[in-house]
């Protein structure tokens, strides 16, 4: 998506009705609220001829007339403010769940924040707040820009009418002489702008990092590191506010001289007509009324000028934070395209007769985007099949999990042949249980029963009876006072024992039944006691069992092992 395609996408937004009539709403509100500007600015004129002529009736009348106009404007005023915001509010939802649905899908996020993470910097940052301050930004240029056309041409015409061409083409020339400084300004603000969303994202990210990973930095007492690293992002980022407030200062001076310039140049438009004599045969109170309404008109011409040049700020936020957007959309494209379609084609016919799992044929492997190449499995031919639990062993470092992350596809393989006969992306039969344990802030259930939709409908007895299994009745249970239904807000992972973890992690197999199972070090910090009982049991549902580990109690319960020695020397040990 390139820059026009991303405008004409928020406000356009194809099939999103609400956008559309908010859109057209808001359009109609900006004209109407010109209009009641419009008589709102003959008001003054309307006065000096009423007083000038001490109309009494006339004085009445006019209050009554402008008390309403008074109403209408403030009313309008904030309605188009309201709507303005709303549209903000749906630009940014629509925007965020389209990006979302790229993001979230295929496994991108994964090589957004894991393989590509250089690529593209803070995706987080870009989809929470450069979203937000896009579309905040957009939200108050366009109600600006959509109307001026109309201005421009009905005051353009009322300057016309009342002193000629040099009005509306002085303005004309005006305009145009600062829109031209004006951009060049504004497009290097908004370079500024895109660093200073880059480091606000770092910044952001370190101190995530502090709050997940809290206790291993207290453990290791790494407050001294912490905090230079910490400060060290702060001043990146505060030298770049710096020079981004400096380059604004130079587009701000430049917006103010144009406004203020702007309030003369209405005299400056009516001095010629009134010196020429064109007025000289009016009364004092139509001359004055006429002056008043030719400086508003004049005024006002110029003002919309001044209003457009005045966007400046709000264009250099919106098109640095733009480029950002336009930027992720361009790498999720690319991404779609190219690597990622090796993902869509794991629909592997579920053949439920088949022996067979997986049949890997010169399996050959590297580190992602490693350069110079990191071969980590070189020519690995091997058959997973129904009931023969496999462990996989060998040095830390070897390659155990790249190949799990190989099977499932996160990596692609460099060489080789990989035939699934059954879709390792079926989470009913299939699952993987990565060396580093995922769980979520949410209830108990949503800890089990994940990735699934735990508003299904749940199998609470189950649960329980699985967590008291697992001995976790006195650890979790007691702990949510047996509600394992209700949210608690926990971010578990900081709340549990790593023992702990596992032992929820495990749950989820018990829960769901798979018939695959791919574990990674799940059981390494558990007693052999329970890692025994757990297994036995994954043994008694008949689970076939794919392993990483180095512990030798978990040879009693695989059939097979494979020892990577090196990354082209795979030794096969049948276990008993
Ligand atoms: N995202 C990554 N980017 C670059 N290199 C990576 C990445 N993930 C893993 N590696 C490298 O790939 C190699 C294999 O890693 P892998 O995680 O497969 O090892 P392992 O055998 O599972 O180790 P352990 O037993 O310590 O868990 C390692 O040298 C590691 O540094």
């Amino acid at each position: 998506m390139n820059f026009k395609e991303l405008l004409k996408f928020m406000i356009l937004i194809h099939g999103n009705h609400l956008v559309r009539i908010l859109f057209i709403f808001l359009l109609l509100l900006a004209i109407a609220n010109e209009i009641a500007i419009y008589n709102i600015g003959l008001i003054t004129g309307d006065y000096y001829k009423i007083m000038n002529n001490k109309d009494r009736n006339g004085f009445f009348k006019q209050t009554m007339k402008s008390i309403g106009l008074i109403i209408g404007i403030a009313l309008l005023k904030a309605l188009k403010e309201y709507v303005g915001s709303y549209l903000y509010i749906e630009w940014r939802r629509h925007l965020t769940t389209n990006l979302h649905q790229k993001y979230l899908q295929n496994m991108l996020y994964y090589h957004a924040n894991v393989i590509n993470s250089n690529a593209n910097d803070n995706v987080d940052q870009r989809i929470t707040q450069d979203i937000d301050k896009m579309t905040n930004n957009l939200s108050y240029i366009v109600p600006e820009v959509i109307v001026s056309p109309f201005i421009i041409i009905f005051y353009g015409y009322k300057c016309y009418d009342l002193n000629g061409f040099v009005g509306p083409i002085g303005c004309l020339v005006f305009f145009l002489i600062s829109t031209l400084i004006n951009r060049f300004l504004i497009l290097n603000v908004s370079k500024w702008v895109y660093k200073q969303e880059q480091c606000e994202g770092d910044f952001r990210a370190q101190h995530f990092h502090i709050r997940h990973k809290a206790e291993a930095i207290a453990f290791l007492n790494g407050d001294n590191i912490e905090l230079t690293k910490s400060n060290s992002l702060l001043t990146t980022l505060i030298n770049v506010q710096r020079r981004f407030i400096t380059h604004q200062l130079i587009l701000k001076v430049f917006v103010y001289l144009c406004d203020y310039f702007g309030s003369i140049m209405s005299f400056i438009a009516l001095s010629v007509p009134l010196f020429a004599g064109a007025y000289d045969n009016l009364t004092p109170a139509d001359l004055s009324q006429l002056i008043s309404q030719n400086v508003f008109f004049t005024m006002y011409l110029i003002n919309c000028f001044t209003r457009l040049i005045d966007l400046a700020n709000y264009f250099s936020i919106f098109f640095g934070t733009a480029n950002r957007i336009v930027d992720l959309y361009r790498w999720f494209g690319h991404h779609n395209e190219s690597q990622l379609t090796i993902v869509s084609n794991d629909d592997a016919p579920n053949d439920k007769s088949s022996q067979i799992y997986m049949d890997c044929t010169d399996l050959c492997v590297n580190v992602p985007q490693s350069k110079p190449i990191k071969m980590i499995i070189q020519n690995l031919t091997l058959q997973l099949r129904k009931g023969q639990n496999l462990l996989i062993t060998g040095p830390s470092g070897i390659g155990k999990s790249s190949l799990l992350r190989t099977w499932k596809q996160i990596w692609s393989n460099c060489g080789g042949h990989i035939d699934r006969k059954i879709s390792l992306n079926d989470t009913t039969k299939v699952m993987f249980l990565p060396q580093k344990p995922l769980l979520t802030v949410g209830s108990i259930v949503e800890q089990i029963t994940y990735p699934f939709d735990s508003e299904k409908s749940i199998d609470i007895p189950a649960i329980i009876e699985i967590l008291q299994f697992l001995e976790l009745d006195k650890s979790i249970l007691e702990r949510v006072n047996n509600d394992i239904v209700s949210d608690q807000r926990i971010n578990w992972i900081d709340h549990l024992s790593v023992g702990e973890v596992q032992r929820l992690i495990l749950a989820r197999v018990l829960y769901h039944r798979p018939i695959l199972l791919f574990m990674d070090e799940s059981t390494s910090a558990l007693p052999l006691e329970m890692e025994e009982k757990i297994l036995r049991r994954f043994q008694q549902m008949q689970i076939t069992m794919i392993s990483c580990g180095h512990r030798d109690s978990l040879k009693a319960f695989h059939h097979i092992e494979l020892n990577i020695e090196s990354f082209d020397r795979f030794v096969l040990n049948k276990l008993n």
